[in-house]
């Protein structure tokens, strides 16, 4: 088989679209390098001294782990000097970054979480990277957190970095979504996975069952359903998959379908769900639309949603289309 390089595969896609400018390609080959230094020092584990807590805390008051600390640095140094962004803004970081008066300043702004799973980083389970990048506003000149203010429906490139048994970059630049394995020897992406489709038939959900008694009636409901197997009104048994970092439970659900669940629920209402929308949903419900699936905060499109600040959280409901369409109308009944 013809090995076609990311680098490859994204001079094809500029000749083809014009939604690609060089600066584009340009900026997602260069997080796409921060996730290969990222995927290194994952891979070295204790032997790099990349384990356990920074001991430090995050904007969101969790503490931070060495890896989520490295991460984002590694990202903020590949990603300075390029001169495509203008601006760039973390999970891990309070406030945005502008890029420093040194080097000249480009058209776009990349958001991330470095890390994501982090739970997940001292006991060797995969991890992952996700980025989201957005068109600075015309005539900027000093960006502030109010540009970054952009529903998700205005991404110009979305993907993430799953650093598991093998390393994988997945990416859309809203052309369909396209799949890289990282050649570890070679040191590059290889084209492994083209237009990767949702399948729509599925049997398994994913959602932390931990929090069932917090949760609101129609999640209740809805998971109820699917608990009560072939002689439930669904009609058939779902199995049951958590693995606790989003990337990892996105991977499995673009590749055999499912849903993807983490709800508001009745703890804090001024905390609707755990994920962030800028960092997490906002780039997952891009290449899960883009892979043919849905995704809604349970009451609407999530894409749609104006964002009111950079760290807000959102509930998250993402998969196979007929699933969360199901599932977003039971919030409506
Ligand atoms: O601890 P829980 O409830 O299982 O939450 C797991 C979820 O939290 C996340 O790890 C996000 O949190 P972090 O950004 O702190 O890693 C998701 O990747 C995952 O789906």
């Amino acid at each position: 088989m013809k090995r076609v390089s990311l680098t490859q595969y994204l001079v094809e896609e500029q000749r083809l679209h014009s939604n690609i400018p060089a600066s584009l390609r340009l900026l997602i080959e260069v997080v796409a390098r921060a996730c290969k230094t990222i995927s290194h020092s994952v891979g070295k584990g204790a032997l790099g001294d990349i384990l356990g807590s920074a001991n430090t805390e995050n904007i969101q008051g969790e503490v931070q782990k060495k890896l989520d600390v490295i991460s984002n640095e590694i990202l903020l140094e590949a990603n300075e000097w390029g001169g495509h962004l203008a601006a760039m803004a973390s999970e891990e970081m309070e406030s945005i970054h502008p890029i420093p008066n040194r080097y000249p300043m480009g058209e776009y702004m990349l958001l991330f979480d470095p890390l994501d799973g982090s739970s997940n980083i001292d006991v060797n389970v995969s991890i992952g990277t996700i980025f989201s990048v957005l068109k600075a506003p015309e005539g900027m000149t000093q960006p502030t957190e109010a540009d970054f203010m952009q529903a998700g429906s205005q991404q110009v490139a979305a993907g993430y970095a799953v650093y598991g048994p093998q390393t994988m970059l997945v990416l859309t630049t809203g052309n369909g979504v396209n799949c890289f394995t990282l050649d570890r020897e070679m040191g590059s992406w290889v084209l492994t996975q083209k237009d990767m489709q949702i399948p729509e038939e599925t049997k398994e959900f994913a959602i932390n069952m931990s929090n069932q008694r917090h949760w609101h009636p129609p999640v209740t409901r809805y998971v109820d359903e699917m608990l009560a197997g072939k002689t439930g009104p669904r009609g058939k048994d779902f199995n049951m998959r958590w693995i606790a970092s989003m990337v990892a439970d996105v991977h499995r659900i673009l590749n055999r379908g499912g849903i993807f669940m983490y709800p508001a629920d009745q703890r804090d209402p001024s905390q609707p769900g755990k994920l962030r929308l800028m960092y997490e949903a906002n780039p997952m419900a891009f290449i899960v639309e883009q892979a043919g699936g849905a995704a809604t905060d349970g009451r609407q499109r999530i894409l749609d949603i104006a964002p009111q600040k950079l760290h807000q959280r959102v509930p998250v409901f993402l998969g196979s289309k007929s699933e969360v369409e199901r599932v977003t109308s039971y919030h409506q009944e």
